[in-house]
């Protein structure tokens, strides 16, 4: 059998597009390993592997020499225990997904002369990708790459964001919008880690709502676990049917349901709300390090399928207005719709894994 080793950073944004390359790559037969590392937990809980491998990484997050040497040694540790997983499981092709924690297990696969790939899942690359980028044989790209250098750019080619099988599942059910009277469901998530900013900006722009409007909405809110209670008792004393949790597992079918999504515009939210098709309002989280939010929503919004509101211009007033908008035009709401939709790339697991299969020595050897 032939092993395919992903490597991810913890968080939501690069184990999902991890996740979705992975369901592919069994289905055509290979064996799939994932190293990660400790926050991976709650976000890897599906993930289709036997074993879930963890190295020691490290970021460079303060600039104090003594911060600094502590956090070389523990990514010479950790390219040291990633040489020793690659030398035992002898992947065909290692494939990274940003995140510090790839760093070292795509080091040691290009010191083994194995394969290398990464995925970017961002229209602007995180800071692993492109410490790794010179270093890898090949790039894929969830969307085209802002301000590539040519060496780079001759060895990307854009395969758009593996979305999973959720995702799927969610598209293939039509939009619909609400037309007046109708229940319209509202969802409102802030990434795989929430959002404090949705948990005052929603409420306040509810409560601005026109009250015929107020009285047929149904909410999903992500809220973070310290905002949680603050925000089931707001929709509790409003009345308003609503689910409130820190994370859901089934967010695809829940924006497959919705009549308008708002959310952060972290690469894989724009990728499922496109692949599946619904009109959002999409506003950038401002303080990203690595990446440029807006940057990725530029495409759906371009299109018409999404309104980008940035966070420091956004009252709860004008967000009010912006959900009215939609809601009181269903055949405003479906354009959006359809529009986000032709922005998705529903096949970019395949296309990922085409890049895999199409690597040297991987070919017919499994
Ligand atoms: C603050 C920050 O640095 N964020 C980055 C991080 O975002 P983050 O990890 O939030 O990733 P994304 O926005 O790409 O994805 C969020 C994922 O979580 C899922 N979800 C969300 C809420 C929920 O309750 N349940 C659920 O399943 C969404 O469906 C989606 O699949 O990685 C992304 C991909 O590199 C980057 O684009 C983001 O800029």
């Amino acid at each position: 059998m032939t092993t395919i080793l992903l490597a991810a950073g913890g968080t939501g944004g690069h184990l999902f597009p991890a996740e979705a390359l992975a369901h592919e790559l069994i289905a055509r037969g290979f064996t799939v390993e994932l190293v990660t590392d400790e926050r991976a937990g709650r976000f890897a809980e599906r993930f289709p592997v036997k074993e879930i491998h963890r190295v020691r990484s490290a970021t460079f997050a303060s600039k104090n020499p003594v911060a600094v040497a502590t956090s070389l040694l523990t990514l010479w540790r950790g390219f040291r225990e990633a040489g020793a997983l690659v030398r035992r499981l002898r992947p065909a092709v290692v494939v990274g997904f940003g995140g510090y924690p790839t760093v070292p297990p795509l080091m040691a696969a290009v010191r083994a002369g194995r394969p290398t790939i990464i995925h970017e899942q961002n229209a602007v690359m995180g800071r692993a990708n492109r410490f790794l980028a010179p270093r890898v044989d090949k790039i894929a790209a969830g969307i085209a790459q802002e301000a590539a250098e040519p060496t780079i750019a001759a060895k990307t080619s854009v395969t758009g964001n593996p979305v999973r099988p959720a995702v799927l599942q969610a598209a293939a059910i039509p939009y619909r919008p609400a037309g007046p009277g109708e229940t319209f469901e509202l969802v409102v998530f802030g990434g795989s880690q929430g959002a404090a900013f949705f948990s005052d900006a929603i409420p306040q722009a509810i409560d601005r709502l026109p009250e015929d409007l107020r009285g047929r909405l149904k909410v999903t809110q992500q809220a973070r676990a310290e905002d949680e209670a603050r925000v089931r008792a707001f929709y509790a004393e409003r009345g308003i049917a609503a689910e409130v949790s820190p994370f859901f597992t089934d967010m695809a079918a829940r924006i497959g349901a919705a009549q308008l999504v708002v959310s952060r515009s972290g690469a894989s939210t724009v990728s499922e709300i496109a692949v599946i098709g619904r009109p959002a309002i999409l506003v950038p989280f401002p303080y990203a390090l690595d990446h440029d939010q807006a940057a990725n929503a530029a495409k759906i919004e371009a299109r018409g399928g999404a309104i980008v509101a940035a966070q420091a211009e956004l009252s709860p007033e004008r967000l009010a207005g912006l959900i009215e908008d939609i809601a009181a035009d269903p055949a405003r709401a479906a354009t959006m719709a359809a529009a986000a939709r032709a922005t998705g790339v529903p096949n970019a697991a395949a296309l990922l894994a085409d890049l895999v299969a199409s690597m040297p020595g991987v070919g017919g050897n499994r």
